[in-house]
């Protein structure tokens, strides 16, 4: 394949219900959508999945079109690419950044399925027909609200709730779901709002049979968290502190986690994804496929990933009527008794929506 061609749109999509988490409230999901085109006229597609603000990562909207625009397109344009693993090494002279280089690694995967007249799912290796899925819930204002969604979101099949937890909203929260839902597959994300002062708050969870806690310490540390997880019972998931196989590699070699959640746009794109979880395999770590609210493109991209067999824990890739009042997909993602048919068709396995897109975009930039 050669890249001709790369089309950024900013997109602007209001989600059904806002997202709280422990650093504040989205209402509206902000994001870039890649079209890559290459010299037989075959368009790829990939998301970038950093938000407007750097709260989870460094990574934002601007910064991502930025490092696009000004290095990572002017690196892959005219190449030729025989295999998506060569387009991290012809990024391989820019520093970290991984949303960003994440975004065109999807669409060339997207591209070289195609080119095989594969789905995404059988160029990546996976081996599942359906996959089981979990939903993340926002914080909400009440208890009594918490557990009113959560009940909500069993009712539609899921059959793994993820809840976030912060300072003040947590050991409350998680004794009241789990009186509500004693036998409720359960856990909880911090996203790095405690430190190791929190010792005796967060042994306190141990009591509620939770499945894991997500990343409760600095979203860049791996050692508080081995020694968090020396005084718990409950696993550590690690999230935001694992962005590389070198990561996820130092991470298992201390004992920070027993779990890892894999997100694509965090570790630079899929060809890194999958040595994670090659890795993990190997070393007996159980993996799961993270979301970021992605739209449907993101969501495809997960739903391939998944069927890698290693991911074995129910992941947060919910179904597009979650999200969206349309997604930007057909058909949409759905889920069904907490399954997730996965696509046969080539490439991603589902059709975009030019008319919707067309419909969310901002604005869109051309790169030849
Ligand atoms: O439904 C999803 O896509 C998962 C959403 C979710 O839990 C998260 C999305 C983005 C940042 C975080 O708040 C959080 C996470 O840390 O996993
Ligand atoms: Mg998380």
């Amino acid at each position: 394949m050669i890249i001709k061609e790369v089309m950024i749109r900013h997109l602007k999509m209001q989600l059904n219900s806002p997202f709280s988490t422990s650093f504040g409230t989205i209402t509206d999901k902000e994001f870039l959508l890649l079209e890559v085109k290459d010299e037989l006229g075959r368009i790829g597609w990939g998301e970038s999945v950093a938000f407007v603000a750097p709260w989870y990562t460094e990574e934002t909207l601007k910064t991502t079109w930025h490092m696009l625009e000004d290095f990572l397109i002017p690196l892959i344009l005219n190449k030729e690419i025989k295999h998506p693993d060569e387009v991290g090494r012809l990024f391989a002279t820019v520093r970290k950044n991984y949303m960003a280089k994440s975004a065109i690694e999807g669409a060339v995967w997207d591209l070289y399925a195609q080119s095989k007249n594969q789905s995404l799912t059988e160029a990546l290796g996976g081996n599942k027909d359906k996959i089981e899925v979990g939903i993340s819930i926002g914080i909400q204002p009440t208890i009594e609200q918490q557990i009113a969604v959560v009940n909500q979101a069993i009712k539609y099949g899921y059959k793994r709730i993820k809840v976030k937890i912060k300072p003040g909203w947590d050991v409350n929260v998680i004794r009241a779901l789990r009186e509500e839902f004693p036998n409720l597959p359960m856990m909880a994300d911090a996203n790095s709002a405690y430190t190791l002062n929190d010792v005796d708050l967060l042994k306190e969870l141990d009591k509620y049979n939770l499945m894991m806690i997500e990343q409760p310490l600095a979203h860049d540390d791996i050692i508080d968290h081995a020694i968090l997880q020396k005084h718990i019972k409950t696993p550590i998931c690690l999230d935001e502190s694992i962005q590389s196989l070198e990561d996820a590699r130092k991470a298992i070699e201390l004992g920070s986690c027993k779990i890892i959640n894999i997100k694509i746009g965090r570790v630079g794109g899929i060809s890194e994804a999958k040595r994670i979880h090659d890795y993990c395999e190997d070393k007996g770590i159980p993996v799961w496929c993270g979301g970021m609210l992605e739209s449907g493109i993101g969501r495809a991209h997960n739903i391939a990933l998944t069927t890698l067999s290693n991911f074995s824990l129910p992941g947060d890739t919910a179904g597009s009527s979650h999200y969206w009042k349309r997604d930007i997909i057909q058909p949409e993602v759905i889920v069904e008794d907490g399954f997730i048919n996965v696509p046969k068709k080539s490439g991603i396995g589902y059709e975009p929506d030019l008319e919707v897109i067309h419909h969310y975009t901002v604005s869109s930039k051309v790169y030849r």
